[in-house]
């Protein structure tokens, strides 16, 4: 066994030996590929698992990031914006639009002002978040009084006012200052959560379709590497006519919609109310009657009792979490007798266990293939192609 940090460290060149693995961000982005193309051959060898194909580059290898965030400081009377903790600014600023910057100097700036001391003592996040041509911007705050709303309402109007492309803005009651900032963690309390101005949605346009998504819902955070991440999950899992496709996991139906269109049927499952609501209503605006989805939580009662069955042969795509699925899934799904499943990982060390488990329920891995869906982080997405192991090809 070996971990794909280790991987990562054994494949580094030896001039970034004593420094943590984040300062992959400042090779250029070729050796950055060479590096992980090379960790993730020794990731699998080491683990007992095929040969992966290589690493497909993002299009975008730095500037990348759609959904970005600081941590709001007040301190002796001083306003500032930081990096979290886990963040260091020579690694992580690299990665981010040019525009998120000019956003979030701007907002600094106002904050440093007196007349808006009410809100700089009340934030604890500010995050950025949307496509690369629309943004929407979310105060966390603690304290939610009078002024502070008045204060946030004179910054949406400057926020409105900057032509940099904040198209919405939104507030984020949150008194118990968690570390919510949406990768990590979501609202618990969705009416904490309030609209400035604009609309209470982003959206992802994929040539010629549109699909809306809640500003609180997961999405993506390297938008240019999508099309790339649809591609080739649609060449690898293959749905047609003949056959169903289960999209677990799927947000507000990202794969359902975008290569689900040939499946005799889609049916999308994931735990995240509003984002299932949006799937739907995608779903009928585009006119997929095929596609039908349902919010609750994948465990495997949920698979048993919950997930129709269908009469005609399936595939499954399952796009779960880094920490991976909960127990039992796999063995309830492979029970299903699915004849191709599409397993994405976005956390590489959990992707030996699972493949255990699929072998274990007699399915064999086809094909990994890896995506550069993190530029400059020590991290990758992998697709594994699981089929039936006594399947003739
Ligand atoms: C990696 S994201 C993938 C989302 C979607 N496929 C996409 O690409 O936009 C994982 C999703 O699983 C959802 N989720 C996490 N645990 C879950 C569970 N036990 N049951 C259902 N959904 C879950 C999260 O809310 C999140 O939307």
């Amino acid at each position: 066994m070996i971990t794909f940090s280790n991987a990562l460290r054994e494949s580094m060149p030896k001039t970034l030996s004593s420094l943590p693995l984040l300062s992959i961000a400042i090779l250029d982005y070729k050796d950055e590929l060479a590096v992980k193309n090379k960790a993730f051959a020794l990731f699998c060898e080491k683990n007992g698992l095929p040969s992966p194909e290589e690493v497909i580059a993002s299009p975008l290898p730095r500037n990348y990031r759609t959904t970005t965030k600081r941590r709001a400081i007040f301190e002796n009377g001083e306003f500032s914006l930081a990096f979290g903790e886990d963040d260091r600014s020579e690694y992580a600023e690299p990665l981010e639009p040019e525009e998120h910057l000019a956003i979030y100097k701007l907002v600094e700036g106002y904050l440093k002002k007196p007349v808006f001391k009410a809100l700089a003592e009340a934030m604890n996040w500010l995050i950025i978040r949307g496509s690369y041509k629309r943004r929407t911007v979310i105060f966390n705050v603690h304290e939610m009084n009078a002024s502070v709303v008045r204060k946030l309402k004179l910054m949406g109007e400057h926020l409105t006012a900057s032509e940099l492309g904040v198209f919405s803005a939104h507030v984020y009651f949150d008194p118990t200052c968690s570390d919510y900032y949406l990768e990590a963690r979501r609202p618990t309390n969705a009416l904490a959560f309030k609209t400035l101005y604009g609309p209470k949605d982003l959206s992802l346009d994929l040539g010629d379709i549109r699909l809306k998504y809640p500003v609180t819902g997961f999405s993506q955070i390297n938008e240019s590497q999508i099309p790339n991440l649809l591609s080739k999950a649609k060449e690898l899992l293959q749905p047609n006519a003949e056959e169903h496709m289960l999209d677990l996991y799927c947000g507000y139906g990202l794969f359902s919609l975008g290569i689900g269109k040939n499946a005799k049927s889609t049916f999308g499952v994931e735990w995240e109310g509003p984002s299932i609501e949006y799937a739907k209503n995608s779903a009928r605006f585009l006119k997929r009657m095929n596609a039908k989805f349902l919010a609750g939580k994948i465990d495997a009662e949920f698979v048993e009792k919950k997930i129709p069955k269908f009469r005609e042969p399936e595939v499954i795509l399952l796009d779960p979490p880094r920490k991976g699925v909960e127990q039992g899934v796999i063995s309830a799904l492979a029970k299903r007798n699915p004849k191709r499943v599409l397993h994405v990982f976005c956390g590489t060390d959990e992707i030996p266990r699972s493949v255990n488990q699929w072998r274990m329920a007699h399915y064999q891995v086809s094909k990994i293939q890896p995506l550069d869906l993190f530029p400059g982080t020590p991290h990758l997405e992998t697709a594994v192609l699981m089929t039936k192991a006594d399947v003739r090809k």
